[in-house]
């Protein structure tokens, strides 16, 4: 990395190779001059006369992460917070992903729409996001149709808006997920993923936060050199990571561990996102010594890929329903390195249903050896939980 620039960029590249699919080419990262610390993502795609277009996006996400007000933070309708970066980022991610899909017909999954911006109490917020997404582009080059007005921009958070499905082919983006570690300093990552016939088929993971050695000792000191990771992975190619400053990508693979007693497990900080006790009592019933992982966001689905533990717990409180675009790219980077991910009772997850993943319980996800004895541990108890309510 250059000394003069302390900033990063990565570049995700896509084409597609058949009629329908889009393949990833490859990523490549480079340092950006300081002010325009950001994540770029490159897709193209072959045209019918073998041409490839390519376009990219990228976001000035570390910045807002340090400079937010407390005015960029609302509550949206579920009390879940979201700020000017998750909509800034999908803005923007959307904006560019149209514009320079012009043979795609454009569908998007998103966690973000514009309803809550179009009232009277958010203009400020808008306009916030509004300078923040013509930053953004205009450090891209993008002159040539800027400035976006906040009208634009409120239709750029729409753009393509999906509820995906089991045909065609559907961008699922979360466009920060784990707002909650953002806001605290801690770990969140741009989810981006592709579907098509109902299959993930593509799926970019940046984590601006995590760090490139493993995130299962808890012990570590770990410098700010040393974070910022990104995952990308194809169906049939495998799963690759490399740091966000540029550095050769490398495949990477889930533990191959057989032994529970060596396996760390991950689930969510917030245990409102998850019933940490019932993980407790899975663990603990599997032979699980390490005390668990806690951390934001599908970083967790990451760190699994690179075999920083051996196994994700994932188990909401009654009544709530998760979404593709929490799992969607955290699922085929830990699939194409040899994981497995199904929900509490088996069974695989369906990306095909449209927003939401129709499942049994929860989400576990393991290697393929140790599945078998975690999905006994998990249905076990749930019985013992069940019948001591
Ligand atoms: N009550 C709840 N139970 C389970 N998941 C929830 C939840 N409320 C919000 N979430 C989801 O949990 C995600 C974060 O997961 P994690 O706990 O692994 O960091 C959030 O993504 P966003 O931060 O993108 O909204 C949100 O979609
Ligand atoms: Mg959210
Ligand atoms: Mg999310
Ligand atoms: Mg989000």
């Amino acid at each position: 990395m250059n000394s003069n620039s302390n900033r990063l960029i990565f570049r995700v590249r896509c084409s597609s190779l058949g009629k329908r699919g889009i393949t990833l080419l490859g990523v490549s990262s480079r340092a950006l001059p300081k002010e325009l610390f950001g994540v770029e993502v490159v897709v193209g795609w072959w045209k019918g006369d073998g041409q490839r277009w390519i376009f990219w996006f990228r976001f000035g996400l570390e910045k807002v992460q340090k400079a937010l007000l407390q005015s960029d933070v609302q509550s949206k309708y579920d009390k879940t917070p979201v700020t000017v970066a998750d909509y800034g980022s999908q803005a923007v991610v959307s904006y560019i992903l149209e514009k320079e899909l012009p043979s795609m017909s454009f569908s998007l999954v998103a966690e973000e729409d514009s309803e809550d911006l179009r009232k009277e109490e958010a203009q400020g917020t808008l306009k916030r996001i509004t300078q923040l997404v013509n930053e953004t582009l205009a450090s891209d080059g993008m002159a040539d149709v800027l400035p976006l007005s906040v009208e634009d921009v409120l239709v750029a958070i729409d753009n393509g808006k999906s509820d995906g499905g089991p045909h065609g082919q559907h961008w699922v983006l979360d466009p920060i997920d784990g707002t909650k570690g953002f806001l605290r300093g801690d770990q969140y990552a741009i989810a981006l993923a592709l579907l098509d016939e109902g299959k993930v088929v593509l799926g970019v993971l940046a984590c601006p936060n995590l760090p490139l050695s493993s995130v299962a000792s808890h012990n570590q000191l770990i410098s700010k050199d040393d974070v910022g990771c990104l995952f990308y992975a194809q169906v049939g190619t495998g799963t690759y990571m490399q740091s966000l400053d540029g550095s050769k990508a490398t495949k990477v693979h889930v533990s191959a561990t057989e032994n529970p007693e060596e396996a760390s497990f991950f689930e969510s900080f917030e245990a409102a996102h998850s019933m940490h006790d019932l993980s407790g009592l899975i663990a603990k019933k599997l032979g699980v010594k390490a005390p668990p992982v806690r951390i934001d966001s599908q970083a967790k689905y990451g760190a699994l890929s690179r075999g920083d533990g051996a196994i994700y717990l994932r188990f909401p409180h009654k009544g709530y329903r998760e979404k593709i675009w929490d799992h969607a790219a955290g699922y085929i980077v830990v699939a194409e390195a040899g994981g497995v991910a199904t929900d509490a009772a088996g069974n695989p997850l369906d990306f095909s249903r449209g927003r939401y993943l129709d499942l049994d319980t929860g989400i576990i996800v393991t290697n393929q050896k140790l599945m078998p004895a975690l999905l006994k541990a998990v249905q076990e108890s749930l019985k013992e939980k069940a019948s001591s309510l």
